[in-house]
């Protein structure tokens, strides 16, 4: 008999309750007891099992984009970009690759709702012939630091109060009255895209730097860029938030679900920027920033694919709960930039997987890859992998699987010093300065609203007030004296 021919799935349902293994059930309404009124038996040994099993349903949820909707798909090459990569996947139009994206908020809980202004994640993991490849990003091209050991501190400020659980806008507003780098993640946060409409109508960014590396192991630093077919809309105004909101907690979720159940299946463009590593130092920005975009008209939006999403999940727990994504997971032709918040990022988020889910999270189906693969790191908690070899260690005469061919890999050479430093070619205030002077006059009172509604929050006191105007002021004169000029109408500054 083989066990693993008959792994719990619904295919092995029988006509009638069980207990976990197997045996059947012939009450399912009532608890043993002695005598009709009780006490109950603890040798009642469906009810401990039942409820013990309700006891630990829940698994922690995610320290940051707990709240999430899932659907899966296929990407589709549309332009061949096989001079830039020999990533697998991405080798010739018309190729397919099956995919799952997640699309989330983030501070707030799992059933927080989903109006609440904060930025959207928009991950997609495609499951290659060569491995699984995470796209981890966000619906803003930016971020709000630039290193990972500043994201403890700037999640626990933005999160709820630790005494009150409210989330409180004093407390980031001081937190990021010490970094000014912040404030192009803000006009972002602040601006109509801070609530977007659902997740349909929202971008998708890298805000990374990638390297792409060829076949002869030419490098391009790249950013990725998803943009939605259906156009972007977004909830401006607290009355629109408020009637949203008011009638639906849930609605991003529900809108998502309905729009793949019914046959309209949401649909992304996938593009990349280019830049020549050679010309790095060239810009007034560092490329490797991410408080920085790298700007359109001189890094125009090239076409590399589309994503269609055209099947629901089977079952939340397994496909959004257990799913874990990790910039970290790339394939050959993909490589990472020195960007210090990604190589943060490479670190943190398989460290949370193996708390959040297990060590062996990446068996879990949702996980694992669709490709041959192969080791021996398996054993241990919840070990799910059937392996029937004789030899679990390498090199071994007895194991035919060797090293992989050879793929290209970075090769340029790395020197310095061990420094704890502050990258040269901050610039933080001129790309704010920009995007604010794009903005209507409509939208720049909107945005200017709201920055003077975080800065009046009443555990603001006058310096982190002064700090702020500083900044924005830095970024436009204007943007600086109409906040300003709002905070002083209420005797705030
Ligand atoms: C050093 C900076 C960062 C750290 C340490 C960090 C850490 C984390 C952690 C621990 C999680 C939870 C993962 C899980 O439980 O599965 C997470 C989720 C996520 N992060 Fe980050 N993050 C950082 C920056 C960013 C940035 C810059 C982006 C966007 C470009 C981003 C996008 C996401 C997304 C989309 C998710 C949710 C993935 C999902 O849907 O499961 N994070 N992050």
């Amino acid at each position: 008999m083989d066990p693993y021919k008959y792994r719990p799935n619904s295919e092995y349902n029988s006509t009638h309750w069980t207990t976990n293994t197997g045996m059947p059930v012939w009450n399912n309404n009532n608890s043993m007891t002695v005598g009709v009124r009780g006490p109950v038996l603890l040798e009642d040994y469906h009810l401990v099992e039942k409820l013990s099993n309700f006891d630990r349903e829940r698994i922690p949820e995610r320290v940051v984009h707990a709240r999430g909707a899932v659907a899966k798909g296929f990407f589709e090459v549309t332009h061949d970009i096989s001079h830039l990569t020999c990533a697998d996947f991405l080798r010739a139009p018309g190729v397919q690759t099956p995919i799952i994206a997640r699309f989330s908020t983030v501070v707030h809980e799992r059933g927080s709702p989903e109006t609440l202004r904060d930025p959207r994640g928009f991950a997609v993991k495609f499951y290659t012939r060569e491995g699984n490849f995470d796209m981890v990003g966000n619906n803003f091209p930016v971020f709000f630091v630039r290193d990972s050991i500043k994201f403890p501190d700037m999640v626990h400020a933005l999160k709820p109060n630790p005494k009150t659980n409210i989330q409180e806008p004093w407390r980031f507003a001081d937190f990021f009255s010490h970094h000014p780098e912040a404030m192009h993640m803000f006009t972002f946060l602040m601006d109509d895209e801070g609530v977007p409409k659902d997740y349909r109508h929202m971008i998708g960014s890298g805000v990374h730097t990638f390297k792409l590396l060829n076949g002869d192991g030419r490098e391009t630093l790249i950013k990725w860029h998803w943009r939605p077919s259906c156009g972007v809309a977004n909830l401006a105004t607290p009355e629109e938030i408020a009637e949203v909101q008011g009638a639906n907690h849930q609605h991003a979720t529900a809108d998502l679900w309905d729009a793949v159940a019914s046959g309209d299946y949401p649909e992304w463009g996938l593009f990349i920027q280019t830049m020549d590593p050679a010309d790095e130092d060239k810009f007034e920005f560092d490329p490797l920033d991410v408080t920085k975009v790298w700007p359109e008209d001189r890094f125009p939006l090239q076409p590399v694919g589309r994503m269609v999403l055209n099947k629901n999940p089977d079952n939340f727990f397994a496909e959004n709960e257990m799913l874990a994504f990790n910039p970290g997971l790339i394939v050959p032709g993909i490589a990472y930039s020195d960007d210090k918040l990604l190589q943060g990022r490479i670190y943190s988020y398989s460290d949370t997987q193996r708390y959040r889910l297990g060590g062996n999270y990446l068996l879990l189906p949702v996980n694992a890859p669709k490709c041959a693969h192969h080791n021996n790191h398996f054993d241990g908690v919840m070990n799910f992998m059937q392996r029937t070899e004789d030899v679990n260690y390498f090199p071994s005469r007895y194991d035919p699987a060797r090293n992989s061919e050879k793929y290209p890999v970075v090769t340029a050479p790395l020197a310095g010093r061990r420094e704890r430093a502050v990258i040269p070619k901050e610039n933080n205030f001129q790309q704010p300065g920009e995007r604010f002077r794009t903005f209507d006059p409509a939208r720049q009172e909107r945005f200017i609203t709201r920055i003077s509604e975080m800065l009046l929050d009443d555990g603001c006191n006058a310096e982190i007030r002064r700090v702020w105007v500083g900044y924005l002021t830095q970024c436009d004169a204007d943007l600086g004296k109409r906040v300003a000029q709002k905070l002083t109408a209420k005797s705030a500054l």
